[in-house]
């Protein structure tokens, strides 16, 4: 059964763009103002659910923290089981690293080494792709746990930093900024 959208909605007109957050000469895309919106949020979690169930996942796994946002209530849609790739000090037992640079700064991602069956389909779930480097990351524990990555989806995808190019898995976004 595919997904019917109701209504032709610009989910653009919600997202609230913040000039010189979290630093100077950085335009922030704020989804607060989109997932505050329970049609706006409803929408775009519709949309994107049909984005991801073209990949056949098994499991979704969504990156700390706006990538729970999207991640989680997808699984529930999808019938997917969902896994986190989480900040450091923040998961329990033996967990694989990666350290990457970001659009404002540097970051680490954890995955607990049993997140995922071997050969288990997985979809990585993030609220926007700037650089690339949190989903390349992403990608990269995820396959040393085992997984066959199939895919990435973003709700926000800034295409002039090329983040997309650092990726070599299907890349799915619903909005596209071009700068
Ligand atoms: O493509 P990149 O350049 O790697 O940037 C994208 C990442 O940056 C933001 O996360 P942030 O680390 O700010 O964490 P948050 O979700 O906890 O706010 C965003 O949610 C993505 O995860
Ligand atoms: N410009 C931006 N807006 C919101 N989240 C981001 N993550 C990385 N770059 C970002």
């Amino acid at each position: 059964m595919s997904y019917q959208d109701p209504a032709p909605l610009d989910l653009k007109r919600y997202i609230r763009e913040v000039p010189d957050f979290p630093k100077a000469g950085i335009l922030f895309y704020d989804i607060s103002t989109l997932i505050r919106n329970a049609d706006a949020w409803q929408i775009a979690t519709a949309r994107l659910a049909e984005s991801v169930l073209k990949f056949q996942p098994d499991m979704l796994a969504g990156i700390e923290s706006r990538g729970f946002l999207t991640a989680a209530p997808l699984a529930m849609r999808l019938g997917c089981g969902f896994t986190m790739l989480r900040k450091p000090g923040k998961l329990p037992g033996e967990t694989i690293s990666h350290a990457y640079g970001l659009e404002y700064g540097h970051d680490e991602l954890h995955l607990q080494v049993d997140a995922v069956r071997p050969g288990q389909r997985v979809v990585v779930l993030d609220d926007l792709l700037a650089t690339g480097g949190t989903l390349a990351a992403s990608v990269d524990l995820l396959r040393k746990a085992g997984a066959h990555v199939v895919g990435a989806s973003v709700l926000i995808e800034l295409a002039a930093l090329k983040g997309r190019e650092k990726l070599d898995v299907p890349v799915t976004s619903l909005l596209t900024y071009e700068d």
